[in-house]
């Protein structure tokens, strides 16, 4: 079910919790928020729809993915980055990582390790830093 996308930074600012299968309509829930946000946005994570859980989804090209209990797990490679949120007005400057390596687990709750860099490696650590309460 598509949802709407919180501006409460009280919520947003709080650690989320780790998503278990009892999650799995908050996942889609999220994935269905992003799929009719893709104008707007790259990701988002679900304290942004207003569930405390450590659950996020990112855009690769035309897929919407979501990430169970993504944690960064190596990083490489920082620069400065300009991001906004569709969460909170304006733009902020932040240290972000050309190359991560993140552990996560699918929809079907398998776990996986794997590495990504540039863009998409910038959205990951945006939605894993709402995940730890962190706005930008
Ligand atoms: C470059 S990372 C920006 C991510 C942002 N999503 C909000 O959580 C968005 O604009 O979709």
């Amino acid at each position: 079910m598509i949802k709407q996308i919180t501006h409460n930074q009280a919520f947003l600012s709080r650690k989320a919790t780790r998503a278990t299968e009892a999650d799995m309509q908050a996942v889609t829930d999220l994935v269905d928020t992003l799929k009719a946000n893709t104008n707007r946005a790259v990701g988002l994570a679900a304290n942004m729809i207003g569930v405390n859980k450590r659950i996020i989804a990112i855009q690769l090209g035309v897929l919407s993915i979501p990430m169970i209990n993504p944690e960064i797990t190596k990083k490489s490679d920082p620069y400065e980055a300009t991001e906004a949120c569709l969460s909170l007005e304006g733009q902020r400057k932040t240290t972000r990582y050309k190359n991560i390596e993140v552990t996560y687990q699918d929809q079907n709750f398998k776990s996986h390790t794997q590495t990504f860099k540039d863009f998409t490696a910038q959205i990951i650590q945006h939605e894993v830093d709402h995940t730890n309460g962190v706005l930008i």
